[in-house]
């Protein structure tokens, strides 16, 4: 089943690419897009799955915008960003990822993040270390944040509020000084170049549980920690996240970060 979807997911996204990279609408924000791309991929993995596991549960990002509830329960759930980096896959960036955690009370036994144009399988599973098309991951064992590469991105949010917190935060983590500061465009893609060692941190506000549940494990399985962007357990319902190689570097990168609550993933949906 799953050689058979990856082969369909990976032609379908790279003829996309070539012939149909149209913005279909938009969500939260003018600048918050989806394509046609986006639900073909979603609707696909989730046919898949049902054919073999007509019980499992879902989180899908597309399917949570047309009105599907967002909830984590105890019940086996697969979480599907089906392209992460919509807006990269829009302009032909080149870092457009398919994204599957796999959760069975509330904790991720598998992530899988496909990198479709680098055509790098990331993938790991709870207990049994994280690889990228098979070689062995390892996370960074720098512990000197002034030594390292922070990755982030702002999102699609341009309220005043959370944009002076974002660039604030980002300031201040420049000025440590880190040696750069990266932000792929996709949030799996930022916590697969952590788990790679290629990244020592990435911290972001706003992401959604679709974009890291995979990446978490990922990062994890390589060696990594998480963390809430205040310093306690990561709440993969808050979007908030930091993903990074050490402690160290995570409780360093909290003391800089101004940081704010989005609405919550499973929050209650406003009554109409
Ligand atoms: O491309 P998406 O699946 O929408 O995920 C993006 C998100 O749109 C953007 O706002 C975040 O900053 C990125 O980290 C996500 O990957
Ligand atoms: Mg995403
Ligand atoms: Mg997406």
């Amino acid at each position: 089943m799953y050689v058979c979807m990856y082969v369909c997911i990976d032609q379908m996204v790279r003829e996309a690419l070539r012939d149909d990279r149209k913005v279909m609408m938009t969500k939260s924000s003018s600048i918050d897009l989806v394509t046609q791309t986006d639900q073909k991929v979603e609707q696909l993995i989730i046919k898949s799955v049902k054919e073999k596991f007509p019980t499992h549960r879902f989180i899908g990002e597309e399917s949570v915008a047309a009105g599907e509830p967002c909830d984590l329960t105890d019940f086996p759930t697969w979480i599907i960003d089906p392209i992460d980096g919509t807006t990269n896959f829009v302009h032909a960036f080149p870092f457009v990822a398919v994204s599957i955690g796999f959760c069975v009370n509330k904790q991720c036994e598998f992530g899988v993040v496909y990198s479709c144009l680098q055509d790098q399988m990331f993938t790991a599973r709870r207990g049994r270390g994280a690889f990228c098309n098979g070689e062995p991951l390892q996370v960074s064992t720098e512990e000197d944040i002034s030594r390292s590469i922070i990755a982030t991105e702002f999102g699609s949010n341009r309220e005043t509020e959370a944009i002076d917190r974002m660039f604030s935060s980002l300031r201040k983590i420049v000025c440590i000084p880190v040696q750069g500061v990266r932000s792929a465009g996709s949030a799996a893609v930022n916590m697969c170049l952590v788990a790679s060692g290629c990244v020592e941190a990435y911290y972001e506000i706003g992401i959604h549980v679709w974009d890291v549940a995979a990446g978490s494990l990922l990062v994890t399985e390589a060696g990594g920690v998480l963390m809430d962007v205040e310093g306690g357990v990561v709440d993969l319902m808050s979007r908030r996240i930091i993903a990074a190689n050490n402690r160290t570097l995570a409780e360093r990168i909290v003391k800089e970060i101004d940081s704010f609550s989005p609405t919550r993933d499973d929050a209650p949906l406003p009554k109409q």
